[in-house]
């Protein structure tokens, strides 16, 4: 997969160059690209924003820095469209459906934004080269895209096969299977006067199992009950019902 990455901050994409990520890009499972929007500039001061039409607080993102910088990662060749990411307050919320999803494009961009935003042109200029898919972070509001894309990033990025060591981590992990994960424990067993819950060790994979399934349910009831009532009832067994 290839990724790129355009910021007036590039720097703060640095942390990309490490762990997992860091080392999958060493591998070539993840072709990805940061570039820094003042390098699409044509002006002394390198200037990407000004003031908004219509006034109001703050500066809006110029058009043309964009145009420049996405033209110049749009690789012309390419069959299908790359799926062009803009970080926005008012975006599609991310999941890890849409991160299952975007696991399986060839190429994708992702544009942050900084100030009040870019200038909304661009979105509909890019729409004739690229998929063009606003996505926020949640609701809460960042100064700008470039933390929502370190959180996609190593969201989709290790789901790419062969970035994570062992593919069995990715099945039983929150949300993949529409459930909080069940908590964890490792040794020792007993850590200031706190124990294990027993099941775990009696080496009943069975029970355990099943266990494990009744925390996700009780975990998924009391944090997040819109999860459960989004779970198609066929993703629940009758045990689960009963728990
Ligand atoms: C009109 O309201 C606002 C307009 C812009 C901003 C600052 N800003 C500029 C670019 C940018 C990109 C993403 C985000 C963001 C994403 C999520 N989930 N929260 N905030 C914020 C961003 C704040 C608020």
């Amino acid at each position: 997969m290839r990724i790129d990455v355009v910021s007036i901050f590039p720097e703060y994409l640095a942390a990309l160059d490490l762990s997992l990520i860091g080392k999958a890009r060493q591998d070539g499972l993840l072709d990805l690209n940061v570039h820094d929007l003042r390098d699409f500039t044509t002006d002394r001061h390198r200037t990407v924003d000004d003031t908004p039409y219509g006034g109001g607080a703050g500066m809006v993102m110029k058009a043309e820095p964009w145009a420049q910088a996405l033209t110049s990662v749009a690789d012309a060749e390419e069959a299908a469209r790359p799926v062009l990411i803009v970080p926005s307050p008012a975006g599609a919320v991310f999941t890890q459906a849409m991160a299952y999803e975007l696991a399986e494009e060839k190429h994708l961009v992702f544009a942050c934004g900084r100030y009040e935003g870019i200038d909304e042109r661009v979105l509909e200029w890019a729409g004739e080269r690229f998929d063009v898919r606003p996505v926020s972070l949640g609701d809460y509001v960042l100064n700008g895209g470039e933390v929502a894309v370190l959180a996609m990033v190593e969201a989709i990025g290790r789901l790419v096969p062969g970035v994570v060591g062992n593919p069995e981590s990715l099945v039983e992990e929150s949300h993949s299977d529409g459930l909080l994960e069940y908590p964890v424990y490792t040794k020792p067993s007993s850590w200031r006067d706190r124990g294990v819950p027993d099941i775990l060790l009696s080496g009943n994979h069975g029970k355990i199992a099943q266990w494990r399934r009744g925390q996700q349910l009780q975990r998924t009831a009391a944090r997040r009950p819109d999860l459960l009532e989004k779970l198609d009832p066929t993703q629940l067994t009758k045990a689960d019902k009963a728990t």
